[in-house]
């Protein structure tokens, strides 16, 4: 590992929650990552804690599945790890656990500062019994603790607003860390680079020129055994309120002062501000049934959901923003589970020339489309003269493939980076208060509407596009399909199709 600048401090990373999926899945293999990576300062202990009793070796096999890479490091990687079960609602637990952290930090020699990054990767329900814990017993003595903090915050304003204000009495803004994950992700930060760095695009950026922007999260999963935990929430506060917001207010907002995190926050503020409330007419909701052979559990029939259960799966809605640059332009968010593959994108869908010379047949748009993921690219789907005698016209593309275009491509996943972050005390990737705020003031007057009138959400088929009436709000909203586009790059038997 990596002598930190500052070798006289040292770090202990405090998991609670550690027995989690979460933990296994995310923030252990993000923390490997950052030590595959030399990234995590040279005296740095791991402490989990959760309830479940569990032996430190069982505990070490359980999170050594999760972990990718060379054997040795993660021998090494294992042996910085501890694990101690208490209660979560117990001073004497945190207390108790207290001392073991000080004693194993005490065993580092010359070391001055000692520093503590706290991860809540624990159920929203037992956030603020867990920040009393960490301040009632944890806190360092002599060096930093910062928290980090898992989504969802609240379901809704009020209970946001409850725990900003809980957890504001506890520690101090600048302490607190809530993850969004999504902006950690490679293409996200590549959003503002996009267009703030290039001159070709910021004279495009408006409504002016473009007709539609959609923005769409599909994966082909279904909520897998999480369906207990998924019915109190629904897709919409799972990946709309808060992911494909975040990408939203990136694309959408007016330049920053500068780079600066709370210049860039003021900007994604103001422009959340310029939402108009979501008309339930401009809303689709769906919920997955059984594939079509009937092999595939629907949701109804997931572990833990009611078997009632109206939560919608997916959704899909259209956004106003009522400001100079986006005015009578249409943002079309669209997320689901269960769907016909794993995609999420920005696709900005342009007006066509003014004064188009070419045959009408082709009622193509040019298209910039982002991917987020899988496959990192950036394309502008173009129409250029068909090579050859013929006059005519095809859909072709500028293509920035990141697999192609960089060598040795090797992405950290978003959680290295958002941890990383943390560490160095950054914010510019986590989301704040107010930020926080108004977004729940975007969603909250719709999901009460959705849940004081049980609307019914429509059904879809486990891998399908999702409901019907999602492509038809599309197409109400501007949204022209281009068919007949071809891309070299698919396989003859495709990554999916139409
Ligand atoms: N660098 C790269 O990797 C590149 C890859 N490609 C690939 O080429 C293929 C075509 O690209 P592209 O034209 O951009 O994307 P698609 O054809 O996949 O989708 C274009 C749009 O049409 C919608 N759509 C797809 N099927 C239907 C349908 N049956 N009814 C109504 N709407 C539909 C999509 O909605 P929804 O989003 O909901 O599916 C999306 O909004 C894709 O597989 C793409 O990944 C293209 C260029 C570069
Ligand atoms: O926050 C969440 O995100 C995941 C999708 O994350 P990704 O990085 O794999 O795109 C989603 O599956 C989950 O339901 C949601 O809570």
């Amino acid at each position: 590992m990596t002598t930190t600048p500052d070798s006289r401090s040292l770090l202990t990373v405090i998991i609670l929650g550690a027995s989690g999926d979460l933990a296994k899945k995310k923030t252990y293999p993000a923390l490997f990552g950052l030590y595959l990576r030399d990234l995590l300062p040279s005296n740095t202990i791991i402490y989990g804690y959760a309830r479940s009793h569990i032996e430190i070796n069982d505990f070490k096999a359980r999170i050594s599945k999760g972990l990718k890479g060379d054997e040795e490091k993660k021998k090494q990687f294992l042996s910085l790890l501890h694990y101690h079960s208490g209660k979560y609602d117990e001073k004497a637990s945190y207390d108790e656990f207290e001392k073991l952290i000080s004693a194993e930090e005490k065993k580092q020699s010359g070391v001055e500062r000692s520093n503590r990054l706290f991860y809540m990767a624990i159920p929203p329900s037992i956030f603020i019994d867990v920040s009393i814990g960490i301040h009632g017993s944890l806190i360092s003595k002599n060096g930093w603790s910062r928290v980090i903090v898992e989504k969802p915050f609240g379901r809704d304003l009020d209970s946001s607003r409850e725990l900003v204000s809980e957890l504001g009495k506890l520690f101090k803004e600048k302490d607190l860390f809530r993850i969004d994950h999504y902006l950690g992700k490679e293409m996200v930060q590549n959003l503002m680079v996009l267009r703030f760095a290039n001159a070709v695009f910021e004279p495009l950026w408006s409504k002016s020129h473009i007709s539609s922007i959609t923005i769409t999260f599909k994966e082909d999963i279904g909520t897998e055994g999480r369906g207990g935990y998924f019915d109190q929430f629904g897709i919409i506060r799972d990946v709309m309120q808060n992911h494909l917001l975040q990408v939203l207010s990136l694309v959408a907002m007016e330049p920053p002062v500068s780079l600066n995190a709370d210049d860039i926050t003021n900007e994604k503020v103001k422009l959340l501000r310029c939402i108009q409330p979501i008309k339930m007419n401009e809303v689709v909701l769906g919920q997955y049934t059984s594939d079509p052979e009937g092999k595939i559990p629907a949701y109804l029939d997931d572990e833990g959901v009611p078997k009632d259960s109206v939560t919608p799966t997916y959704a899909a809605a259209v956004f106003h923003i009522n400001n100079p640059r986006w005015r009578g332009m249409p943002f079309i968010l669209k997320c689901g589970k269960a769907l016909d593959e794993r995609k999420t994108e920005v696709r900005i869908q342009f007006k066509r020339p003014d004064n188009f010379l070419f045959s009408d047949d082709d009622i193509s748009r040019n298209e910039l489309v982002m991917r987020i993921q899988p496959g990192e690219a950036v394309y502008l789907k173009l129409l250029s003269k068909k090579p050859g005698l013929e006059n005519k016209i095809e859909q072709t593309e500028l293509d920035l493939s990141y697999r192609h275009r960089f060598e040795n491509l090797d992405l950290p996943d978003a959680y290295e980076r958002l941890i990383l972050d943390a560490i160095k005390g950054d914010h510019n990737l986590f989301v704040r208060d107010d930020e926080l705020d108004v977004a729940w003031q975007i969603f909250t007057p719709l999901l009460d509407q959705i849940e004081k009138e049980k609307i019914k959400p429509e059904p879809y088929t486990f891998g399908s596009r999702g409901p019907k009436s999602a492509d038809e709000l599309s197409k109400r909203f501007g949204f022209i399909r281009s068919l007949g586009y071809n891309w070299p790059g698919n396989s003859p038997q495709g990554s999916k199709k139409n």
